[in-house]
């Protein structure tokens, strides 16, 4: 049969009969031996394992990354030494890594599942160093397989286990160790061992969840609580005692190891809560009280006053003040303008001495010397009768000329007496004009310091001093608080117009009721000030320029509603004004120009209107 068949499947054919007939083991060197021999070929070895082309094989193999020089050497190991079993170990090997590979994504899936998982007993804390051991090894091969132990620690641990895999193969057993202070305790102050002692509580504070973020958000109100008790709270409290009590409670709280601890803690801050709720009360009442008396002794200041009019004026603004909601601003405002009252009433009240005292003294002087001449004058008619009866019954000359001695004696006794009299009226006299003219010079003194007080005589809007004053201060406030701050200059419409068809005080009166509408209209903070004769400057802190417009508008709106009344006559007083935003570079003059240069475009184009500067 040799060379009797060349067709591959019929040789096959033969060769499985041949080993069946001759009982021969089926193996494939023996099935190999009967096929050559069907086919009369020589068995070469040449369909052995193919080295040669196998190595040029795995020489052409990448071996950019790890994974592919892995496989590489594996194929080459199979390929020199240990032959088809080397190499078939090898690429099932290789084939369990793909397989591995594979699993990656449901692995990564399920790592997801469980990290973002609350786990009572796994903190996010305690899971993210689990992985990080995992992850620090350098060991590519064992990865995977240390990846799913720690997910399955994870898994049974949500499972109701404690498993320790749950902190991977490396975790260690001292749970103290595995979450140490600078981990768990920078933001809570706990241990987490310690915080789960309070977990129950504090998931059931959080609507029954055993959140780790619950623990955070726990921890962080703990120290919004602290922050609340020393910073907000104690400072305001009058009462020192309980004052310092609140700081002494933040401490505590600051320095609480267990939920226990805090609770306690919290049994403390509702007492205080509850003292300080009576204090406040007590606050409030004293604070009414004050008032009511601040009230009386402005009434009482007032009729001290009763008949200078300036100071009236001042004293109606300051009740207004005190009337209003309580602001700091209102508060200083009306200290400011109580000074003023106080400062002026002592200058008036000296000079109202100092004539008395002129008065008096004058009056004393008159009276002295009308007493001396009448006194004078009655003595010496007594004597010239006296005289006169001499002079007719004397009986000579010699007698005659003695009495006239004596009658001119007397005569120029008389006069000397007139004189030093008129000479000391003259004195007097001289006196009450030195007296009046003191006076003079105090009011002179008094206008001139009026004119230096911080309020404008008659609006008592602020005057530029004023001004300049609350200016400053709110520019610094707006800074320190980075709040804005706008100014608005305001223009009356056409005054002199009013002023010419109605009379300089129609003029004055419109100025007062249009600062009236103007302080009606606006917040307790803000203020106004007579800038120039018919100008006024409003300060608006703690606003934008769009809401600064939007409020000199409704002040425009309302003077067309509240009519300025002359003679029972409606008159409609409009203004045009410019607004500005004050920034980080700007000081008064360069806000004022800004605000003045927009006041005069509002002027330009057609008046009655605001315009942003
Ligand atoms: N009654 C009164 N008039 C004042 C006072 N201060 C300034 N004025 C007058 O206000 C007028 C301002 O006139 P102008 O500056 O021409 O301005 P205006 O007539 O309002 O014209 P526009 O501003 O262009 O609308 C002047 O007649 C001033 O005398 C004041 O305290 N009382």
């Amino acid at each position: 049969m040799a060379n009797a068949d060349t067709n591959p499947l019929e040789i096959a054919r033969e060769a499985l009969l041949r080993l069946a007939t001759r009982r021969i083991p089926p193996t494939p060197a023996n099935y190999r031996a009967l096929y050559h021999e069907i086919a009369g070929t020589q068995d070469d070895g040449s369909d052995a394992l193919p080295d040669a082309v196998l190595r040029s094989l795995v020489a052409a193999l990448p071996r950019a990354t790890p994974a592919q020089l892995r496989l590489a050497r594996l194929l080459e190991d199979g390929v020199q030494k240990s032959g088809w079993n080397g190499l078939r170990d090898g690429l099932a090997q290789h084939a369990r890594t793909l397989e591995d590979r594979a699993g990656w994504g449901n692995l990564i899936s399920e790592l997801l599942r469980l990290w973002e998982l609350r786990q009572p007993g796994l903190t996010p804390a305690r899971k993210r160093e689990g992985l990080q051991r995992v992850l620090a090894s350098q060991d590519d091969d064992t990865l995977y397989p240390r990846l799913q132990g720690l997910i399955k620690g994870w898994g049974d641990a949500s499972a109701g286990l404690d498993s320790p895999d749950a902190m991977g193969d490396l975790a260690p057993a001292n749970e103290a160790e595995a979450m140490p202070d600078a981990a768990t305790t920078s933001r809570t102050g706990l241990t987490g061992s310690q915080f789960m002692g309070g977990f129950g509580s504090i998931s059931q504070f959080f609507g029954g969840s055993a959140p780790d973020e619950d623990l955070e958000a726990f921890a962080d109100l703990r120290e919004l609580l602290a922050t609340s008790l020393e910073t907000a709270l104690a400072p305001v409290v009058r009462d020192t005692a309980v004052a310092e009590q609140l700081d002494e409670l933040a401490v505590a709280m600051r320095a609480a190891k267990s939920v226990k601890v805090l609770r306690t803690l919290t049994t403390k801050v509702k007492h205080l809560a509850f003292k300080m709720e009576i204090l406040t009360g007590e606050q409030a009442e004293i604070r009414t009280e004050l008032l009511r008396l601040f009230g009386l002794l402005v009434e009482n200041v007032g009729e001290l006053v009763l008949d200078d009019q300036w100071l009236h004026g001042q004293m109606e603004i300051v009740r207004d003040l005190v009337a209003r909601p309580l602001d700091i601003r209102a508060l200083e405002d009306a200290e400011r303008r109580l000074k003023e009252v106080i400062f002026k009433q002592s200058q008036l009240k000296q000079s109202l001495q100092e004539a008395k005292e002129a008065l008096k003294q004058m009056l004393a002087g008159f009276v002295d010397h009308l007493a001396d001449f009448s006194e004078s004058t009655s003595e010496y008619h007594d004597k010239l009768e006296a005289f006169a009866g001499k002079i007719s019954s004397a009986n000579s000359l010699a007698e005659l000329g003695s009495v006239l001695d004596e009658v001119m004696r007397q005569t120029r006794v008389a006069q000397l007496n007139t004189q030093r009299t008129r000479d000391e009226l003259h004195a007097a006299r001289s006196r009450v004009e030195q007296a009046e003219a003191h006076i003079a010079q105090l009011q002179a003194e008094l206008d001139r310091t009026s004119a230096m007080v911080r309020h404008d005589q008659l609006t008592g809007t602020l005057n530029r001093r004023g001004l300049d004053e609350a200016l400053e201060k709110e520019m610094a406030r707006s800074r320190r608080y980075r709040a804005p701050l706008c100014i608005g200059l305001l223009d009356v419409d056409n005054f002199k117009k009013l002023n010419d068809s109605l009379g300089h005080q129609a003029g004055d009166a419109a100025l007062i009721h249009l600062t009236q509408v103007i302080r009606d209209g606006l917040r307790p903070q803000d203020s106004v000030a007579r800038y120039g004769g018919e100008e006024f400057l409003l300060l608006l802190p703690n606003t934008t320029r769009h809401e600064a417009v939007q409020t000199v508008q409704r002040l425009q709106r309302e003077l067309t509603r509240r009519f300025f009344l002359h003679n029972n006559q409606k008159l409609l007083i409009t203004f045009s004004a410019g607004v500005t935003e004050l920034n980080d570079r700007d000081n008064e003059e360069t806000a004022l120009a800004r605000a003045d240069a927009a006041m005069y475009e509002a002027k330009q184009t057609g008046k009655n209107r605001v315009i942003e500067g």
